[in-house]
C-alpha cells in the first residue's frame, strides 16, 4: 500500500494514468475515492464532460511518483480529442460495472480504442470491475473478469469506489507494475507532440494533455 507523502522529497518520475471506460461505470468516483477518499452518491454525480484530471503524490520503496491521472468522459458525444488523451500514458485504467454486463462486453472496444491511440508498446493495462457493493446485482463473475484480463494480458482486481474496497489496491498494483517498467519511462519524451492541448481541470491546474511527463 502506497506510504503517506508529507515530508518534500525529490520526484523519482512522473507517471500518467488514463481511465477509460463505458458512461457511469463509476470512473469519476474512482479517481476521487482514491484522491480525495470521496464519493459522490448518485444524485451528486454527473456526467464527465470531455475530460478532467487529478493530481496526486505517492511513495513506493522510498521513491517519491508524481501521478497525474486522466478521467475521460465514457458518453460517445464528449469524447473529442481523443487521441491525444493517450499520448504519453504509461498506465490505462479499463472500467466496466460488474452490474451490467454491456459495459464488460464493452471491453473489447475500449481495447481497440487504446491500441490505436496509445503510443507506448508496453503501456501497463488493468482492468476494474467497479460496484462490488451491488453483489446482489452482479451479471459479470470475478472469474470471467480476471480469464477476459488473463486473455489481453492485463492486471486486474474488483473494487467499489462507494465502500473504498479495492480502489486504492487498484492504483497500487498499476503503479509498481509501471516502476517495474522502466523502459516505460526512463526515456520520458517531455517534448511537447502536435495536437497538445493544455487542458484546465476542475481545481483550476493545467496540463498538457499528450505529455508523459
Ligand atoms: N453502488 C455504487 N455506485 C457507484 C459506484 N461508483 C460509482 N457509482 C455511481 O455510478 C454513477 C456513475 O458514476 P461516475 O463516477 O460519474 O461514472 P463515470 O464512469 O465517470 O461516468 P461518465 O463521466 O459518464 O463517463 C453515479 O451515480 C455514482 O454514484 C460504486 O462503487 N458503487
Amino acid at each position: 500500500m502506497f506510504e503517506p507523502t508529507t515530508e518534500t522529497r525529490g520526484l523519482a518520475a512522473t507517471f500518467k494514468l488514463l481511465l477509460i471506460g463505458d458512461s457511469n461505470v463509476g470512473k469519476s468516483n474512482i479517481l476521487l475515492r482514491f484522491t480525495d477518499d470521496t464519493f459522490l452518491p448518485p444524485e451528486e454525480a454527473s456526467a464527465t464532460i470531455g475530460v478532467d484530471f487529478k493530481v496526486k503524490l505517492v511513495d513506493i520503496d522510498d521513491e517519491r511518483y508524481k501521478l497525474t491521472i486522466w478521467d475521460t468522459a465514457g458518453q460517445e458525444r464528449f469524447r473529442t480529442l481523443t487521441s491525444s488523451y493517450y499520448r504519453g500514458a504509461q498506465g490505462i485504467i479499463l472500467v466496466y460495472d460488474v452490474s451490467r454486463r454491456e459495459t464488460f462486453e464493452h471491453l473489447d472496444r475500449w481495447l481497440n480504442e487504446l491500441n490505436t491511440y496509445c503510443s507506448a508498446q508496453d503501456v501497463v493495462k488493468i482492468i476494474i470491475g467497479n460496484k462490488v457493493d451491488k453483489e446482489s446485482e452482479r451479471a459479470v463473475s470475478v472469474q470471467e473478469g480476471a480469464e477476459y484480463a488473463r486473455k489481453v494480458q492485463s492486471l486486474f482486481i474488483e473494487c467499489s469506489a462507494k465502500t473504498s474496497v479495492g480502489v486504492h489496491e487498484a492504483m497500487d498494483e498499476l503503479v509498481r507494475e509501471i516502476v517495474n517498467t522502466p523502459s516505460l519511462w526512463q526515456k520520458q519524451n517531455t517534448r511537447p507532440a502536435a495536437g497538445n492541448v493544455r487542458i484546465q481541470n476542475s481545481e483550476g491546474e493545467s496540463w498538457l494533455s499528450g505529455c508523459g511527463c
